[in-house]
């Protein structure tokens, strides 16, 4: 990697409050550390619970975090609130598995696109008009769609319109928590094909949160594998997919799904085999 990773994390810690009375907090992220460079995709993979979510969460600034840091561009982000936080927004972006609850259903698609581009005084009106109709051809939505309300929309449609929105300001970096996991086969594969355009285009990394290793392969350069809030390996996602080397990893190789039926029961021996030793 060469120059300054655009995100770095060091040493991130996050507890959460446990209930009931005098009981210690719950550590969920302990000591986490990696670098996302630019224009690259970095996949965070891992069991449901092994913090992924969290991890994207802190790096918003919408969990608190117990210890490390979180630097955006060198800057550390760690404990920004408020103003400080929210003026983060052109370079930092997220987009969610539900694009339904992450979009304004009151408000048309054209007025959610324009938000964040308003917020840059320096566009002319005109301009935010001109740049919406842009931002719709570059996710293939028509032109019209923006006048039209996110209900209007199939779930593809309305991730696009999310992607967009995300994309608006150019960031440096989108996190990406499970953005295709809500959509069937061909239009996921739809999805990640437009990701990648885009980042060819505008030179986005993308953090990108998934539990799907079919996925990761095609789509990171690199995996970092996280199992209870700690990350057992990291590499090359080629090598994490077909050369895993930790035993977690195997695992989660192994549980994967592939749309081979004679590769698929030897999968489900090996499965078999792994769970006899662990
Ligand atoms: N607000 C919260 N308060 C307390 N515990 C939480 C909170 N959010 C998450 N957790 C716990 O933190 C752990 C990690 O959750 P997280 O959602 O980050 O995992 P994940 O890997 O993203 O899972 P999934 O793939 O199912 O979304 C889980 O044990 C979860 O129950």
């Amino acid at each position: 990697m060469t120059g300054t990773p655009v995100l770095q994390l060091d040493g991130l810690a996050v507890r959460y409050p446990s209930r009931g009375f005098r009981k210690p907090p719950t550590t969920v992220i302990e000591d986490v550390s990696f670098e996302v460079g630019r224009a690259e995709t970095v996949a965070l993979v891992g069991e449901s619970g092994s913090g992924k979510t969290t991890i994207g969460r802190a790096v918003l600034g919408l969990t608190p975090v117990s210890g490390g840091r979180v630097l955006l561009d060198g800057r550390d982000i760690t404990r920004l609130t408020g103003r400080a936080r929210r003026a983060l927004a052109p370079d930092l972006q997220a987009i969610f598995q539900n694009p339904y609850g992450s979009l304004n259903p009151a408000l048309p698609v054209g007025r959610t696109l324009a938000e964040p581009l308003l917020a840059d005084s320096t566009r002319s009106p005109r301009e935010v008009r001109a740049h919406i109709t842009d931002l719709l051809r570059r996710v293939g939505l028509p032109e019209d769609a923006a006048d039209r309300y996110p209900a209007q929309f199939s779930g593809g449609q309305r991730q696009r319109i999310a992607i967009a929105r995300a994309v608006a300001r150019q960031p440096k970096i989108i996190i990406c928590d499970e953005p295709t996991s809500a959509l069937d086969v061909t239009t996921q594969a739809a999805a990640l094909d437009l990701l990648a355009e885009l980042q060819q285009s505008l030179g986005c990394a993308y953090l990108f949160i998934t539990h799907d290793l079919a996925v990761v392969k095609e789509f990171a350069a690199r995996t970092l594998v996280l199992q209870h809030g700690h990350i057992v390996e990291e590499g090359r996602s080629t090598d994490v997919c077909d050369q895993p080397q930790h035993e977690y990893t195997q695992r989660l190789v192994a549980a994967a799904p592939v749309p081979d039926p004679v590769l698929q029961r030897t999968r489900r021996q090996k499965r078999l085999e792994l769970h006899a030793t662990s």
